[in-house]
């Protein structure tokens, strides 16, 4: 029996900028082992929800509860180290570090071995990387980049890692190896909340949806009890 108590609960969510209300009272859960992906049309505030469970916005008010601990307004430095990691859309590697030295950074709390253990294992994962891990990070390819960024995000071990358009920008080739490491992450059980515009990609990947609007949560559901109609999913994103 799968466990359903929610990993992530947000509740009655606001979040803005100034004045500007963007997030407005948006509630729903990540239970354990699913990927969970935020739709919305461009602006609705779907990396303003991913910023906010990271620390990196302050919410006006609601709660954000990661394993029953409430985290709305820590400082994100907290919240890493409880177990959420991101990859944001910016991928934010340093450019000039190695590829190595840039997944190293992800697992800065770990001693000498269990770094090298959870390198050696991420560079199974990513055999890619592994043939690449002397280069300067700027010099790769964009695919290249995200695996990177997803790569040092998985170094810390999350409980919970968030990924914001992993497939932005990248070709259908690489977007098909994003969703590949994305497939082989589920497998493991790695809980997930992901912001995915390419809707193909995200009904293949997500076990269920929510559509935010003018940040407010309209829709959502199993994507496989939508059997295939996605047309709906659209309308209530777009219409
Ligand atoms: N730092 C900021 N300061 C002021 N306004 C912001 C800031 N960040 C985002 N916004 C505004 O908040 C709104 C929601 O932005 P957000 O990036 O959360 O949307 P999104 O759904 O992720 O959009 P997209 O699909 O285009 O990435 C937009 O109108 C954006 O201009």
């Amino acid at each position: 029996m799968p466990d359903t108590t929610p990993l992530l609960q947000i509740r009655d969510l606001n979040v803005g900028y100034g004045q500007k209300p963007i997030l407005r009272g948006a509630s729903y859960d990540v239970v354990p082992g699913e990927c969970l992906t935020l739709l919305g049309a461009n602006g609705s505030g779907k990396s303003t929800a991913m910023n906010a469970i990271c620390g990196f916005v302050k919410p006006t008010s609601g709660s954000i509860l990661f394993e029953g601990q409430e985290t709305a307004g820590q400082p994100p430095h907290r919240i890493f180290a409880l177990g959420i990691a991101q990859v944001s859309q910016a991928r934010d590697l340093f450019p000039d570090l190695s590829v190595e030295d840039n997944l190293r950074l992800g697992a800065m709390r770990r001693g000498g071995r269990e770094m090298a253990k959870t390198l050696a294992e991420l560079y199974e994962r990513f055999p890619r990387l592994h043939e690449r891990r002397r280069q300067v990070t700027r010099t790769l390819s964009g695919g290249e980049q995200q695996m990177v960024a997803i790569g040092r995000a998985l170094m810390s071990r999350p409980r919970l890692l968030l990924l914001d358009e992993p497939s932005g920008g990248l070709s259908p080739q690489f977007c098909e190896e994003i969703a590949q490491i994305v497939d082989g992450l589920k497998e493991d059980g790695v809980t997930m909340l992901m912001v995915e515009q390419n809707l193909n990609l995200a009904f293949r990947l997500a076990d269920r949806f929510i559509v935010l609007r003018d940040g407010v949560v309209v829709d959502g559901g199993d994507v496989r009890a939508m059997a295939g109609d996605h047309d709906a999913i659209v309308r209530s994103i777009y219409l």
